[in-house]
């Protein structure tokens, strides 16, 4: 194949908006579209998409990225997907048409459900299998929930007539033909996410689908997270579909965390911590998930921990939409730096309880320790706060977990560009916070993935050269002040329990 001019693209699909970006053989992106899709909140807890919103916005967004660029189709050698994920669809296998709206991912309706499930195993009723807690975030049970809800869909699920996918099998599906011949497949990563694939197999455990309700008929063949699934029809005509990663897992790989210690943390609508730990999975006592993060065509697979947090950025939109305390995400920064400290106030965004390392379904959002001398100012400043703190209590989940002290924290995500927050973040970390000159890593490490199915990039050494760091920021408190104020936090932490009933 020659290569001279030609490029990658990867299809960001996130919580809130899809995006197209292709990148050149030296990982710098030539172009780039993005577009919003609605957010459906049919009642308290819930939240859906539109499937089929979803898969046009993605067809939009590719057209528009190949026209920015002035390139056609044929000049993309593979297009590889990364997505938000979690988030479930079925869908009729004859039509395409969704069953229901896609489940998101931060959707709570399944809380009951989940207990039920528990039973006297509680949480951890799965996690040997599967390297998850039992909680409302995974795939699982929202596929049950949907299946106990629609009448007369297990058995057409049984039949194989409807099909069950997130949203990377969604995709695929659609755009290597839909009902006329599209792949049904899912890479590791997302089926890291479902609950129902064993962490060590890398297969559909027969015993959690038995036991979760959901038949076997309906799921997608796992792959790899780089391998060519299909040829793409439609928009990218040609084109192989040649990776697929969750966006969590697309990140770490973008920030070429390859080796084992290596950790990256993104900072978007919540945040996700992940921590390279080998060839083999790591089993976690303090509340992080056990996930893949990533398999390169026939290679062993390799795992990662991970912390996630369910509320840091949005937090930020609460604090513009809900309080109008700020006009724009950006101008938290300038509120928070309008003061010398949180003037002794904690903002804890248990939104829908907390996820990492806490679990916890009965938990909601306290802001304690306000006096009359707290301004918004403060306020703003324990928002940004919230992010860094909650991300500490992560970094110390690893610690214990796999004994890997971090000796640098590499960043991405829409909030990196708060530099107040990436100093806090170092202050609270005592570790230094490193951003790269891409920071876009989650569309990169896509691309990277499906370059590697094709032949257009030669392994990860090849990768590791494009990585270039663009800033760094290295702690500036005293010890001591940062344990007497993380007491306290965790403190407020314990004010969130049992609220839900
Ligand atoms: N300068 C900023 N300071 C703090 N938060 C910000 C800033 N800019 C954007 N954000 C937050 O970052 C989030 C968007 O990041 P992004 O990575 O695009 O998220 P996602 O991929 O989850 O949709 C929003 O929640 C927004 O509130
Ligand atoms: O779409 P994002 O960036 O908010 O990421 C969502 C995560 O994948 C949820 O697990």
């Amino acid at each position: 194949m020659n290569e001279q001019g030609r490029f990658v693209a990867a299809i960001d699909q996130g919580t809130t908006s899809s995006r197209c970006m292709i990148f050149d053989r030296s990982g710098r992106p030539v172009a780039d579209a993005q577009q919003e899709f609605g957010q459906i909140f049919p009642r308290p807890g819930w939240v859906e998409h539109d499937a089929l919103e979803i898969w046009r916005s993605v067809q939009a967004v590719v057209a528009r990225a190949l026209e920015s660029g002035g390139l056609e189709r044929s000049d993309l050698v593979a297009v590889g997907i990364t997505n938000q994920r979690e988030t479930t669809v079925l869908w009729d296998a004859a039509t395409g048409e969704p069953v229901a709206n896609a489940i998101v991912w931060q959707d709570t309706r399944t809380d009951a459900l989940c207990r039920e499930l528990g039973g006297e195993a509680g949480q951890d009723r799965f996690r040997a299998s599967c390297g998850l807690p039992l909680a409302t975030y995974f795939s699982g049970p929202k596929a049950r929930w949907l299946l106990d809800e629609i009448p007369g869909l297990r058995e057409r699920a049984r039949a194989g007539e409807v099909l069950f996918g997130t949203i990377d099998s969604w995709l695929v599906w659609n755009l290597t033909g839909g009902p006329d011949g599209g792949v049904h497949v899912t890479d590791v990563t997302n089926a890291s996410r479902t609950m129902l694939m064993d962490v060590r197999s890398l297969e559909w455990d027969e015993e959690t689908l038995a036991a979760m309700g959901v038949p076997r008929a309906m799921l997608p063949r796992i792959g790899s997270s780089a391998e060519v699934y299909g040829t793409a029809r439609g928009v990218l005509e040609g084109v192989p579909v040649a990776a697929a990663l969750g966006d969590q897992q697309a990140a770490l790989f973008g920030q070429c965390c390859f080796a084992v210690g290596d950790a990256k943390n993104t900072y978007g609508t919540g945040s996700f911590l992940l921590l390279n730990t080998g060839a083999e999975p790591v089993a976690s006592e303090h509340g992080l998930l056990t996930t893949v993060g990533y398999r390169i065509g026939d290679a062993p697979a390799m795992y990662a921990l991970e912390g996630s947090i369910a509320v840091t950025g949005s937090l930020v939109q609460w604090l513009r939409d809900n309080l109008g305390l700020i006009e724009s995400a950006g101008e938290v920064e300038v509120l928070a730096a309008s003061v010398d400290d949180n003037g002794g106030c904690y903002f804890v965004p248990a939104f829908s309880g907390l996820f990492a390392p806490y679990w916890r379904s009965d938990a909601r959002g306290v802001i304690v320790g306000l006096t009359r001398y707290v301004h918004r100012g403060h306020l703003a400043r324990a928002v940004l706060e919230a992010t860094c703190w909650q991300t500490r209590e992560i970094v110390d989940a690893m610690n214990a977990d796999s004994g890997v002290a971090l000796s640098e924290l590499k960043v991405d995500g829409g909030m990196v560009a708060n530099e107040l927050l990436m100093q806090i973040q170092a202050d609270v970390l005592g570790v230094q916070v490193v951003r790269p000159q891409v920071a876009e890593t989650t569309a990169l490490g896509a691309a990277y993935a499906a370059g590697l199915a094709v032949g257009y990039w030669s392994g990860t050494e090849d990768l590791r050269e494009h990585w270039l760091e663009g800033g760094r920021w290295s702690p500036g408190m005293d010890a001591d002040v940062r344990e007497r104020e993380y007491a306290q936090w965790r403190q407020a932490v314990e004010r969130t329990f049992d609220w839900v009933r």
